[in-house]
């Protein structure tokens, strides 16, 4: 399996939300894990909305690759999410779930079946098909979205807190199982998240937001000697 090359680019991207200004200018590295980090409410959710669409720049523009992303739908992008909260329908069973991802009309041809057992089988849920979420536990549940990401091979994925709901077991082997299948893949991912560990294990740059401002962009090693930034030295709790 393998996905094209695509970075993800915020061309002096601004938007007002409420009483909260943007102004956004960074770029994510096509192939790589970059970690946006940040305090509550700096905007690291809003960032993924506006890769994914689900909100649009008041100006500037959000390119994927050399592609501006102006006027395109979700489902239009290369683009897929996991969140925190996994997004899975409960009536439906695993495999269905992760047959969406394929094809929202669930219009499925036979290689696309074998790519849902395959996926379900690479996260280690083979055997899982016919079971509705309900059934499973919060690990399984998010790596049943992680196959659903997995067959729609977008270049690029967007992963929100994807680990928070899981104890400290099931994160490890979910980072474990995130970077091994970005290492087949080399997919561009954006990894919100609200621990150093996240960043250490899988990450290879880091975006740092503040009161929806880049303040720090760069390598892992840099990030963690980055301590002049107040921000950043709060987020290690230095
Ligand atoms: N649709 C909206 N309308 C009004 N304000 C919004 C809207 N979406 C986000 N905001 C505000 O923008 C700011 C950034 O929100 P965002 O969810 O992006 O932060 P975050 O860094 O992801 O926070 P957290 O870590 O708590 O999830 C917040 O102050 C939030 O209240």
């Amino acid at each position: 399996m393998s996905v094209p090359d695509c970075g993800v680019s915020f061309d002096n991207v601004s938007l007002k939300l409420g009483q909260q200004n943007f102004a956004l200018k960074c770029g994510f590295e096509s192939g790589k894990i970059t970690a946006v980090v940040g305090p509550s409410g700096s905007g690291k959710s809003t960032l993924l909305n506006l890769v994914a669409g689900f909100e649009m720049p008041d100006a500037g523009r959000v390119l994927i690759g050399r592609c501006d992303m102006a006027g395109l739908d979700p489902s239009e992008r290369p683009v897929s999410l996991i969140f925190q909260d996994n997004n899975l329908f409960s009536y439906l069973d695993i495999f269905t779930n992760v047959g969406l991802g394929v094809s929202p009309s669930l219009r499925l041809s036979a290689d696309d079946k074998m790519a849902i057992g395959d996926a379900l089988a690479r996260v280690g849920l083979g055997g899982f098909e016919r079971r509705l979420p309900s059934t499973l536990s919060g690990g399984e549940r998010q790596r049943a979205a992680l196959a659903r990401a997995l067959v729609r091979q977008r270049s690029v994925m967007l992963l929100d807190e994807p680990f928070a709901a899981l104890d400290p077991g099931l994160r490890s082997g979910m980072a474990t199982l995130l970077k091994e299948l970005h290492d087949e893949l080399k997919n561009t991912v954006l990894l919100v998240t609200h621990h150093p560990d996240d960043i250490r294990r899988l990450a290879h740059k880091v975006v740092f937001l503040s009161n929806g401002h880049v303040v720090y962009e760069g390598e892992v090693e840099d990030f963690f000697a980055a301590t002049r930034v107040e921000e950043i030295r709060t987020f290690l709790a230095l």
